[in-house]
């Protein structure tokens, strides 16, 4: 998070961190018991290694009251994403049990209803992820509030280019945005998640690339039949 401050520890007690080998590498939130929703370009770099989902965590290294790395059943990727766009990027995982909910692990709701988020509405985006342009990877979960900006901004020739679709939504990038280690967040808005935090063009606080999310209410109907296909 760039521009950001730190979170006020486990008031995101959905926040959860997608670690390979103890190492932080995305964001991503708990969606149900047993189920944390992120990224799918999160796995470019594991080469098939599952992740470990760490939950209950404002420090990624002290030791936490309730502070707990959950091992992953399964990893399933958006069957449309691929590394070459950032199209259908959402990535669900099966924990290994159900996460043992308390109050420091919540579930956080995701939005139902398919509408685009007003621009100028504020939402909030917390993560793990660089919180300089020297790439300072922070122990502490870190946030920042950014305004909507409709598609029509986003998707202007010298912003992205018409690439945006309408299973995407932007937030202005100058100075405040996301980068690297936040992918797989949520984008909270009024108090539901709207997006998950996707690279787009890998720069970060740039005005001219705001950030991308994946919308979530496009793709509630393959969130619920996976959840369902796989209930134990
Ligand atoms: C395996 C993955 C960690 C690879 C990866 O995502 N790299 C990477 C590098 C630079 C910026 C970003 C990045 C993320 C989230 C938002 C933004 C833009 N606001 C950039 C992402």
């Amino acid at each position: 998070i760039l521009g950001g401050y730190e979170a006020k520890p486990h008031l995101r007690p959905y926040m959860a961190s997608l670690q390979l080998d103890g190492q932080h590498v995305c964001g991503g939130f708990l969606i149900a018991e047993e189920w944390v929703l992120s990224a799918a370009h999160c796995t470019e770099e594991t080469d098939g290694k599952v992740f470990q989902v760490l939950l209950g965590a404002h420090s990624l290294t002290e030791p936490e009251p309730h502070k707990r790395l959950y091992r992953v059943r399964a990893q399933i990727p958006h069957p449309g994403s691929n590394i070459h766009n950032n199209k259908d990027d959402l990535l669900l995982l099966q924990l290994e049990e159900k996460a043992e909910l308390n109050v420091h692990v919540q579930v956080l709701p995701f939005q139902r209803e398919d509408r685009d988020v007003a621009a100028d509405t504020v939402c909030e985006v917390a993560g793990w992820g660089t919180i300089s342009h020297s790439g300072h990877r922070p122990d502490k979960l870190y946030q920042v509030e950014r305004p909507v900006i409709s598609r029509d901004v986003c998707n202007h020739r010298t912003r992205h280019d018409h690439t945006i679709t309408e299973k995407m939504m932007c937030t202005d990038s100058r100075r405040k945005d996301t980068c690297k280690g936040d992918s797989g967040g949520p984008l909270v808005c009024n108090g539901v998640a709207e997006g998950v935090v996707t690279a787009g063009s890998r720069v970060c606080g740039n005005y001219k690339k705001p950030a991308i999310y994946t919308r979530i209410a496009p793709y509630v109907a393959w969130i619920d039949s996976v959840m369902a296909s796989a209930a134990v």
